[in-house]
């Protein structure tokens, strides 16, 4: 659906995005991950069309954006910073956008704000900053877009509110194949949201992962044996941590499950379970076979 090949950025001759290439598939929900000045506000703004690249270019459904302006409406943008006219309330902006945009429904726009604890008739300069966030996700959405690029759109909302929008942001996109990419500084905000993860760090993405594909392929064991026994017996794991606590031995493993269950079990356990593997976790071990310090890109 996405499209980036190459794309380069410069402000005042320093390189912010340095040939960067992804595609970004039809339907999913792509997590943009960078420090404070990573560049991810300014992939946002080339990929919604609001920059124009140094060098690279974007396609959208296999379409040159800076051939076809027309490919802008297809593309909802909610920036970190939301701009809304003064002195106007929600349902005035909804009417501004009804004639600006030709896919804005009236009809989607008060099904989705009578989700939200919002006075739609009440002026947006009197709302709060994480109501006005909320605010731009209810008029991002009513457009009904193809794209929806969030930016840090997540942040400064109540969790309760949080979960809403994650959900109804699913719904559109199992029920349209809406396509996202929500970017972020904490991988923890986009724990069970995303479909694949990208590191943003030095002017490039460092890693980009398919969680499905990544969460198949390493593993949170807890084991215990009697006597403890030391972890250099459990030969032929692809052992990437450990750490034995007490009478338990933690490992975070690779390959099939199966597999590192059925070597642990050669070796006679007492306990054996599997628990749950986070984000954060698995991007800490992704990042250090990369060589990169997880600790300095990952809050
Ligand atoms: N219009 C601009 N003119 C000059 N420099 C800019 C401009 N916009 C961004 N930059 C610079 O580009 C770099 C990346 O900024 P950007 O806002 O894309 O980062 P970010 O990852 O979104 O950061 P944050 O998490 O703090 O929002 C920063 O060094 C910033 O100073």
């Amino acid at each position: 659906m996405i499209a980036i090949e190459n794309l380069t950025k410069t402000f005042d001759g320093n390189i912010i995005l340095d040939h960067i290439t992804s595609n970004i598939k039809k339907g999913s929900i792509y997590g943009l991950i960078g420090t404070n000045g990573a560049g991810k506000s300014t992939l946002l703004n080339l990929i919604s069309g609001i920059y124009f690249p140094d060098g690279g270019k974007v396609f959208i459904a296999d379409e040159d954006l800076s051939e076809n302006v027309a490919l802008k409406d297809k593309i909802s943008y909610i920036s970190d910073e939301p701009f809304f006219f003064n002195s106007y309330t929600m349902t005035d902006m909804a009417k501004y956008y009804e004639k600006a945009y030709p896919s804005f429904s009236m009809e989607k726009f008060i099904e989705i704000s009578s989700y939200f604890p919002l006075d739609v008739n009440k002026k947006l300069n009197t709302f709060s900053k994480g109501m006005k966030r909320q605010a731009a996700i209810v008029t991002a959405l009513s457009r009904n877009p193809e794209i929806l690029l969030c930016d840090e759109s997540f942040d400064g909302l109540d969790p309760v509110i949080r979960q809403l929008v994650k959900r109804i942001i699913i719904k559109e996109v199992t029920e349209r194949g809406m396509t996202v990419i929500v970017s972020s500084h904490n991988l923890g905000e986009l724990e069970n949201f995303c479909d694949v993860i990208g590191i943003l760090h030095e002017n490039k993405i460092i890693i980009e992962k398919n969680l499905d594909d990544i969460k198949e392929n390493i593993h949170k064991i807890q084991v215990a044996f009697k006597p403890m026994i030391d972890v250099s017996c459990l030969n032929g794991i692809d052992i990437v941590k450990s750490t034995v606590r007490k009478s338990i031995m933690e490992i975070v493993a690779r390959g099939r499950l199966d597999d590192v269950l059925r070597k642990i079990e050669e070796k006679n356990p007492i306990l054996i379970d599997v628990i749950d593997i986070s984000l954060e976790d698995i991007f800490i071990y992704e990042m250090e076979v990369t060589g990169y310090d997880a600790s300095k890109i990952l809050i």
